[in-house]
């Protein structure tokens, strides 16, 4: 049997905190709410989402420091003395992954209240959490609800929208690496969420001009990506379509680079690398980061060319049973750093 979980509403609009409250009465969440956020993500939204919602339920707040097994720990702990019946998170990646994997523990539902459109994460079923002994995502429970609204995700920087492009883009040699496991090792492949994680990568591709302008309908075209991405790693059962052996690159410097860069922002410049490996167009990906001002290279990362290097040489050893582009024994120094100058990431 194959499940596939995914929300059961999705509100794109501006000025959507007060909706919170309409949500969790229509999705009859219960009366005890707890709601995350970070210490900057507080003042952006956390708090106007917890008056609105506290006219009508029990709320009470958390501040989340990131996403680590002691925040989900003390999330779970908050919940249970509170006898939460609902979370929301309101915030980045990493308070969305908390939430998320705090409420799949306790059996309740959570709402995701993006503030950021840097990663697929706001509506995907998987979390990330550094020190669970795993460098990758872990299998949780989509969002019931994803609020975004787009005036809040505005206020971002810059930089997060662009970074979101890259973690969308990513699908496009998720999706080959995908294909490659299906056909060496015979594992499970959806045509269904290859196609919609697909589609996400090629209209960012051909929306990059309007994304660019950094406006209300950038953050849409950026947001709607991520959301589809996010579904279609919720069809497929893991986070396969979304991520391949680009993401085992972003994940291989986050374990080595003394600063690692945003998420979407390594895996955006790993996908030119691993596009090269595939043979496909990888000038256009880089065309395409380029256009919407996202990182190509070691030097925009800010992370030295050794370090680029070295990550592509260990990323197969980050999670062996994924296979990808770099085989069983990855690639050589040599290959590593032929394949890195060739698409001028170094
Ligand atoms: N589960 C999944 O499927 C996926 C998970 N991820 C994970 O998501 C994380 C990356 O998420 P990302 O959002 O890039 O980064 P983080 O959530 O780690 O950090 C975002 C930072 O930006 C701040 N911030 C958030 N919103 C705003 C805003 N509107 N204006 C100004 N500052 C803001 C946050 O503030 P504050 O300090 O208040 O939090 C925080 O300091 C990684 O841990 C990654 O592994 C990525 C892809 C998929
Ligand atoms: O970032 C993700 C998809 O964009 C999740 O991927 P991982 O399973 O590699 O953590
Ligand atoms: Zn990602």
């Amino acid at each position: 049997m194959h499940l596939m979980e995914l929300p059961r509403e999705v509100l794109l609009g501006e000025g959507l905190a007060e909706e919170s409250v309409s949500v969790a009465r229509r999705l009859k969440l219960g009366r005890n709410a707890l709601v995350l956020y970070g210490p900057r993500t507080r003042e952006i939204a956390g708090e106007e989402v917890e008056e609105n919602l506290s006219r009508e339920f029990d709320v009470s707040g958390m501040v989340v420091k990131g996403a680590t097994m002691e925040e989900v720990s003390r999330a779970m702990e908050l919940a249970k003395e509170l006898k939460a019946d609902w979370m929301i998170a309101v915030g980045g990646g990493s308070i969305i992954d908390v939430a998320k994997l705090a409420s799949y523990r306790l059996e309740i539902p959570f709402i995701s209240f993006p503030t950021t459109a840097s990663h697929d994460g706001i509506a995907s079923a998987n979390a990330s959490i550094k020190d669970l002994g795993s460098k990758t995502s872990v299998k949780a429970r989509p969002p019931i609800a994803v609020i975004a609204d787009v005036k809040v995700i505005k206020t971002a920087p810059y930089r997060y929208l662009a970074a979101g492009v890259g973690d969308i883009i990513s699908n496009l040699t998720a999706v080959k690496d995908w294909q490659l496991a299906h056909r060496i090792r015979g594992e499970y492949y959806s045509e269904y969420a290859a196609s919609l994680s697909l589609m996400s990568a090629k209209m960012v591709m051909k929306n990059a001009d309007i994304i660019r302008i950094g406006n209300e309908e950038s953050v849409r075209k950026v947001v709607k990506g991520l959301i589809s991405s996010g579904v279609a790693m919720s069809i497929a059962g893991s986070s396969r379509p979304a991520s391949g052996a680009e993401h085992l690159f972003s994940h291989a410097l986050d374990a080595i680079a003394p600063k690692p860069a945003l998420h979407g922002e390594q895996v955006g410049v790993g996908t030119i690398i691993t596009a090269y490996l595939h043979g496909l167009k990888w000038e256009r990906v880089r065309e395409t980061l380029k256009k919407v001002g996202a990182p190509t290279n070691a030097y925009e990362l800010e992370i030295e060319p050794e370090i680029i290097i070295k990550a592509l040489t260990i990323a197969h050893t980050i999670r062996p049973e994924r296979y990808t582009i770099l085989g069983r024994d990855g690639l050589t120094w040599e290959a590593a750093e032929k394949a890195a100058k060739i698409t001028g990431v170094i």
